[in-house]
């Protein structure tokens, strides 16, 4: 007997109905994965299946036994745990007290709850499933991976007999998701059924038992993980043209050839690269590996032709949380990578650039000096950056997505006396709209009500609409659909080819060797590698990530 059976689901907004009568059967033990492109209706199942959408139509059954799931409250009785793609996580609170906030109902019996008894069970439960995490800082401190742990944690300390994850990778790094999957798998052993959310599809097809696709609120497809592959599933998901992108993003040589006429391919990308002892191939560009060693374009190819002109964004000794001090030159039209682990002060660079976090040291943008390092200062320059968080750093969520584009998109819709063009100003909002592939693609929308993924599309069209001259973008594919995220690398691909410098981070590996000309690799705080992207691969790039965490043991 099937451990959950949701039948005939069906869920109504203003906007109208998003869920049409969906039928979703998990067994007990089963990884299900649920896949569809963004806004396809997989989180408002998930809610309704964790009580905080009570106004639907359809079923639950638990083991056979129809249940009310009608509040979050319910769902916990019933033993249902939901990881949300959303963080419902108390920022003051230590992560040791967020994790216990799961369990209080249950101690509700003791007359006192007892706060260090409930800390100390947070950090055994923690040990338990081998994640480390600092459990007397307050969660707010941690970045959006740590907090994504101690959601984990939180929620399988409710020791749940049915565990959704809504895409609980989408802000890991690769080892931090391998641990994941081992813990799915030590869970599923033991009977527990989980429901698990993704738009990673070789991910989906290797974790996965079973496969429910939903398209527009409807399932369209249910099978095997082992009757299909990822590009079958991206088939399934979007129609051919997804699964065409992606073939296309595959097939493209990593050797830095992709990004910009600025920065043509290395000379040296065909020629065999040299493996390093260590399986990092860098024969032109001698890693300097130390950690104070500034991350100047290395020699030769791509490097130096980037280093030849002014640079579009030149950031010299800049020194951050007391770190060794980080160089860095990017050229018009280059796209450099930064690669690292979870905590390896990726998002903390970044954020000291436009000076959102504190640091010293020197930031130009086209060969002038930034005084005074603000965001709104750096944005004036031409300096955007998207952070990691989209929620709370990144989007106005209950304004439109008119309004959010045009927060720094006005510059190309004003007239000579800086008032707004009402026409070019719709104009742009609706070219960003189309070009991001915004679903709906209706610019009235208020953010808060879009998909996670759409929502990460406004953020993108925002700056790309905003003409800048440097973009940092911190995780810009994360948790995007594959047929978005192959539009997305062919417009950071654009604005490079517009001339624009960019830095990109990611934990996507494909990604930052398809996108870029450059690779840094951080470690705790520090730039510990420095390689030409055309003289790496996929498993060299791993190895580059994972030796400074071997150096670092
Ligand atoms: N609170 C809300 N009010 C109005 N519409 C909503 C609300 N929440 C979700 N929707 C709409 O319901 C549809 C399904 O959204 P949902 O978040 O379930 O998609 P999803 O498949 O999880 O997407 P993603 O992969 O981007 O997370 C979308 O059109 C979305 O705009």
């Amino acid at each position: 007997m099937a451990i959950l059976e949701m039948t005939g689901i069906r869920k109504s907004f203003a906007s109208g109905e998003v869920l049409h009568g969906v039928d979703l059967t998990v067994e007990h033990g089963e990884i299900h994965a649920l896949i569809g492109h963004n806004g396809a209706g997989k989180s408002t199942l998930m809610k309704i299946l964790g009580g905080v959408h009570p106004d639907h139509e359809g079923t639950i059954a638990i083991d056979g036994e129809p249940v009310s799931v009608r509040t979050p409250k319910e769902a916990i009785e019933h033993g249902i745990a939901v990881i949300y793609q959303d963080f419902s996580l108390v920022p003051q609170l230590t992560v040791a007290e967020n994790i216990a906030l799961g369990r209080e109902p249950r101690l509700g019996a003791a007359a006192l709850v007892d706060h260090r008894e409930l800390a100390a069970r947070s950090a055994r439960e923690a040990a338990r499933v081998g994640i480390d995490l600092p459990m007397d800082q307050p969660v707010g401190r941690l970045g959006v991976a740590g907090q994504q742990l101690t959601e984990i944690v939180r929620a399988l300390a409710q020791e749940p007999r049915i565990l959704v994850m809504d895409e609980p990778t989408a802000r890991l790094a690769p080892g931090e998701r391998e641990r994941l999957f081992a813990i799915m798998r030590d869970l599923a052993e033991r009977g527990v059924g989980i429901v698990y959310i993704s738009h990673f599809l070789d991910e989906i097809t290797s974790v996965a038992d079973r496969i429910t696709v939903l398209r527009d609120g409807d399932v369209v497809a249910r099978l095997e993980a082992g009757e299909t592959d990822a590009d079958g599933l991206a088939r399934l998901l979007v129609g051919d043209d997804a699964a065409d992108h992606r073939r296309a993003a595959a097939a493209t040589p990593s050797a830095g050839g992709v990004m910009s006429p600025a920065a043509p391919p290395a000379e040296g990308a065909t020629s065999p690269a040299t493996p390093a002892p260590d399986g990092v191939t860098s024969p032109a560009t001698p890693a300097p590996d130390g950690a104070t060693s500034p991350a100047t374009p290395a020699a030769g190819g791509v490097a130096s032709r980037a280093g030849a002109g002014t640079p579009g964004l030149e950031v010299t000794d800049l020194v951050v949380a007391g770190r060794p001090p980080v160089s860095l030159r990017v050229a018009p039209g280059e796209i450099v990578g930064i690669a690292g682990l979870v905590g390896s002060g990726r998002s903390r660079l970044a954020k000291a650039i436009v000076g959102a976090a504190p640091s010293t040291g020197t930031v130009a943008v086209a060969g002038r000096a930034l005084r005074r390092r603000t965001p709104a200062r750096a944005a004036r320059a031409g300096v955007l950056l998207i952070p990691e968080d989209r929620k709370t750093q990144g989007l106005v969520m209950t304004g439109t997505v008119q309004d959010n584009i045009e927060l720094t998109a006005l510059g190309g819709a004003l007239t000579r006396a800086g008032l707004v063009r009402r026409a070019a100003r719709r104009r742009l909002v609706a070219d960003a709209v189309k070009r991001f592939q915004v679903r709906p693609a209706d610019s009235g929308r208020i953010v808060d009500t879009l998909s996670g993924g759409n929502a990460q599309k406004v953020l993108l069209a925002r700056a790309a609409s905003a003409g800048p001259k440097v973009l940092l973008l911190d995780q810009p594919t994360a948790g995007v659909d594959v047929g978005a995220k192959a539009e997305i690398a062919r417009q950071i691909e654009r604005l490079a080819r517009d001339g624009v410098a960019v830095v990109l981070i990611s934990d996507d590996l494909d990604e930052l060797l398809a996108l870029t000309s450059r690779l840094l690799v951080m470690h705790t705080g520090a730039v510990t590698t420095t390689l030409n992207t055309a003289d790496v691969d996929r498993p060299g790039l791993l190895s580059a990530i994972s030796r400074v965490r071997k150096e670092a043991a």
